[in-house]
């Protein structure tokens, strides 16, 4: 198991590139299921995620190739020989569930293991298996997995979601589109990810409109064919590393950073006096004087992401005066609440909100990571903390960011990883 370890207090001057999305890449590749044909997909990040959705597609008979050897172009292909999606690749990565409507919707029957919870929250997938239930899909759960079936195949059907989930959306959209007829998905998902898996879908022969209203029209059609589509760049990653400007000081440009899915963070980057500008396909990020406390609420998109409710956490803990984060998302997203306080941080957490009393500032320490943007939360408080920061279980980490290090250091933070 690797570490980080950080020495704070220098400020960050230079450029990082941001990848493509996760949390788009792997869903785009899943629709590489819906088709025989090749499915090219290019700007994938090369984060181990990506490495955990090969195996579980390579499980199902459909190879991934590296196309040029960078790992970033990826082509999916081949038929389904398997459908059963198996507790250790699905425990491992919740994304895992995204095979279940694309598989029942073109073999017509899915074994893929119940997710569970995680270290976030219950995350349990009702939405997902009800909205597949009303496209005509035959669902029982036994022994930890769904056994989903739809002999006669699956028909339109008007869906209102009582939440609009991200997971249930697409995985609603993918089996919709190889469905009889026509469904409606009210109160869909609206992040930037959704659009570009429909962006991708359509551009595999998929009729879908709507994409950014909330409600969704799917007219199936018969059958998909390959097509080029590349991953829309990563609006999480981009918001953390302008977190890591707004924390260390210092002037980056984010080079391919889209501030229009930025909406919500930039406003809170700028109440908290961190200047955002768009600048020639970058997002340049500058801060020099004290960052100021502001009260943010955790949203489904354009609201705040919980996705990047932790690296504010972290910004506010060195703010001038008190914070309110209030998580609306998932129900235990404060894991690194106890391991910011144990850097000298001030948080309380009441029930789903935590103030936050802006202390002048942090001390370095051991401190361990929890899930995937926790352990970025700790890399931004070791940037601003005296002395050194060692954040051990970085493998959270490595599920979602690339080249963390080589991105900091590239811009003059002092930041290794060592083995544990
Ligand atoms: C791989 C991926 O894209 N992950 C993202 C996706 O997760 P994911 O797709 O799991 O998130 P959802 O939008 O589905 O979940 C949001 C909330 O709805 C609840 N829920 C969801 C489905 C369901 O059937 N029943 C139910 O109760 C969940 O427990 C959670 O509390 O969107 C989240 C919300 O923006 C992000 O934090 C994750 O990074
Ligand atoms: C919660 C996240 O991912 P996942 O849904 O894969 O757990 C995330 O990307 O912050």
């Amino acid at each position: 198991m690797d570490k980080f370890l950080i020495r704070g207090g220098r400020p960050l001057h230079g450029e990082i590139p941001i990848g493509g999305a996760k949390n788009s890449a792997l869903k785009l590749l899943v629709a590489g299921l819906l088709t025989s044909e090749r499915l090219v997909v290019s700007n994938v990040p090369r984060i181990d995620d990506i490495g955990t959705m090969r195996l579980l597609l390579a499980q199902h008979g459909v190879a991934v190739e590296d196309v040029d050897g960078t790992g970033q172009v990826l082509s999916v292909g081949g038929d389904i020989t398997n459908t059963e999606a198996p507790y250790d690749i699905v425990s491992r990565m919740r994304a895992s569930i995204l095979v279940l409507g694309p598989l029942l919707a073109t073999v017509g029957e899915a074994r893929v293991s119940l997710p569970g919870g995680c270290a976030i929250g219950t995350r349990p997938v009702d939405l997902h298996l009800k909205g597949l239930e009303a496209l005509g899909a035959e669902i029982k759960l036994e022994a930890g997995y769904i056994d989903a079936r739809a002999p006669r195949g699956l028909a339109g059907a008007r869906i209102i979601l009582p939440f609009a989930s991200v997971g249930a959306t697409e995985n609603l959209l993918m089996a919709a589109s190889l469905a009889e007829g026509r469904t409606e998905i009210v109160n869909a998902a609206r992040e930037p990810e959704i659009d570009d898996l429909i962006a991708c879908l359509n551009a595999m022969g998929a009729r879908i409109t709507g994409e950014g209203t909330g409600t969704l029209v799917i007219d199936g059609v018969k059958t998909l064919h390959g097509a080029h589509h590349a991953v829309v760049a990563d609006r999480i990653e981009c918001g953390t590393y302008a977190c890591a400007v707004g924390i260390a000081g210092g002037d980056v440009r984010l080079l391919g950073g889209r501030i229009d899915h930025l909406g919500s963070v930039v406003r809170a980057l700028e109440e908290a006096g961190v200047e955002v500008t768009e600048d020639q396909g970058a997002m340049r990020v500058r801060r020099t004087g004290r960052l100021k406390g502001v009260d943010i609420m955790t949203e489904p998109y354009p609201g705040f992401p919980t996705d990047m409710q932790a690296q504010f956490m972290a910004l506010f803990s060195v703010a001038e005066g008190a914070s309110m984060i209030t998580e609306t998302i998932f129900e235990n997203r404060f894991m690194h609440v106890p391991e910011l306080n144990r850097m000298g941080a001030r948080i309380n957490v009441h029930g789903s909100s935590a103030i936050i009393r802006g202390v002048e500032s942090l001390s370095g320490a051991p401190v361990m990571a929890t899930d995937l943007r926790a352990s970025f939360s700790l890399i931004l408080a070791g940037l601003a903390a005296q002395g050194e920061t060692a954040i051990s279980r970085i493998y959270h980490l490595d599920r979602g960011y690339e080249a963390v290090e080589r991105k900091l250091s590239g811009c003059g933070a002092i930041i290794e990883r060592v083995a544990d």
